[in-house]
């Protein structure tokens, strides 16, 4: 067994199984607060709250809670591996809302036989949360199921490998071709994948400025063209009317790679064949679409991130789900909209361009970072993410007319 490995398997195993616990958050030590927590107190709250279902948010857990729902049918890059094998990745997700926004997060594998029996579990159980992310669902039963969970809840639903990649990868991008001295207007972009992230992720670059005639998407049969009778209606979204086929066809002379597909699928070659001062983000997990150091060995010009921790320039989720939760949950916001995305992305890009606290510096292990070709992004322990996005996500939540009560008073200054 490899060092890393045993290592990984030790923290999950030890010194209990798993990430995360229950924890009490008022006194269950007397007769006198039993009766308070359960009977016959508890039946005041029920009262109350069956009088007026907003009193949940008053009485209960609720506005602070999320649950991270999978079914594991594409756990990271892993493949489907099926709802118990995703567990892990979802104790881990529920670690980092707690870890980063400290919102209470419980993992919730549903294994089902058809998309409507995925889509009426979790809207069956949606009312217990504040919030719903979910998460490694494949494409495009993902799309189907985010759509229709968002008609059937009050509550956010947000798809994180959809929307929260697609906010750190524009806040990413936008910054990376500042670095190079290109705008996203003329940038030529080849996506490796056309799958969940794919699709947002492109989309949102679009919004942001990106020219859709720009884009070139692959999924595993080459290039997405007019001419193509294969596709579903959201890869027809990218149909390029070109007759360039093959990775290679179309990367010469690209400006942008943004892989969110599966390991190892770029060479150097490959690399090669790009225009001057290329952006590579290669964000497939574990593994990226091209290791950094070949990419880095094939020319000296690029910027590169992946969607690791262990690399500058980690261009990954964790960057957002976190903290647009938490500002969406503190003005309970009905659900997650564009203008509260873009209000992330900007909130995530300029935060990448001040100077670094020192406790950045050091659980980054540097003495220095200062934005540029290896620093385009924040790291995820930058303790300046949660009030900077969850405001400016929850300002855009209030002036885009989703919130159901206004800022609180001072909130995260
Ligand atoms: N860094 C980050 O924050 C994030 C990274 N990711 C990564 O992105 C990847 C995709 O995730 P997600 O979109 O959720 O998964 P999906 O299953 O929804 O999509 C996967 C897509 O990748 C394509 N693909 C797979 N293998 C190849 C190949 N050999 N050549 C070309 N295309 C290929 C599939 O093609 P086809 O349509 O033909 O099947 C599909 O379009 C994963 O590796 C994941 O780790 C995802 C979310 C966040
Ligand atoms: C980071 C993440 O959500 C993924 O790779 O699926
Ligand atoms: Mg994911």
């Amino acid at each position: 067994m490899s060092d890393f490995r045993e290592q990984a398997l030790h923290y999950h195993a030890h010194p209990v199984p798993g990430k995360i616990s229950v924890e009490l958050t008022k006194p269950a030590e007397t007769v006198n607060d039993l009766a308070l927590a359960y009977s016959p107190g508890v039946a005041e709250p029920v009262r109350e709250i069956a009088a007026d279902p907003a009193n949940a948010y008053k009485y209960t857990g609720k506005g602070n809670m999320v649950a991270v729902i999978s079914n594991g049918t594409a756990i990271l890059g892993l493949g489907n591996l099926g709802p118990l094998a995703s567990k892990p990745v979802m104790e881990g997700k529920a670690l980092l809302f707690k870890r980063f926004a400290g919102l209470d997060s419980i993992d919730i594998e549903v294994k089902h036989r058809t998309t409507e029996d995925f889509i009426n579990t979790v809207a069956n159980i949606a009312d217990t949360f504040g919030g719903i992310n979910l998460e490694d669902i494949k494409a495009p039963e993902c799309f189907e199921i985010e759509k229709a969970l968002i008609e059937r809840c009050s509550i956010p639903v947000f798809h994180d490998d959809q929307h929260g990649t697609a906010i750190v990868t524009a806040a990413g991008m936008l910054n990376a071709l500042e670095v190079q001295g290109k705008d996203i207007e003329d940038a030529i972009i080849v996506c490796l994948g056309a799958g969940a992230a794919a699709v947002a992720c492109m989309e949102l670059l679009i919004k942001c400025g990106a020219l859709r005639e720009h884009i070139y998407m692959l999924d595993r049969k080459g290039v997405i063209h007019t001419r193509r009778d294969d596709l579903n209606e959201y890869k027809l979204l990218f149909a390029n009317n070109t007759d360039k086929r093959t990775l290679q066809d179309v990367i010469a002379d690209a400006d942008v790679f943004v892989g969110v597909s599966g390991p190892n699928l770029l060479t150097a070659e490959d690399l090669k064949l790009m225009a001057d001062k290329p952006v590579v983000f290669a964000c497939s997990n574990p593994d990226p679409e091209i290791a950094p150091a070949v990419a880095h060995g094939a020319r000296n010009d690029l910027i590169m991130a992946t969607g690791r921790s262990d690399y500058p320039n980690q261009v990954n989720n964790v960057l957002c789900f976190p903290f647009i939760f938490r500002g969406a949950l503190d003005v309970r916001a009905t659900s997650i909209n564009d203008e509260m995305k873009i209000a992330a992305v900007h909130a995530i890009r300029s935060i990448a361009k001040e100077p670094v606290p020192n406790e950045v510096l050091k659980a980054s292990g540097v003495d220095s970072l200062e934005f540029g070709a290896e620093y385009i992004i924040p790291k995820p322990m930058d303790p300046r993410l949660l009030p900077r996005i969850a405001r400016a996500v929850a300002e855009a939540a209030v002036e885009s007319g989703v919130a159901q009560i206004d800022m609180p008073e001072n909130y995260m200054r």
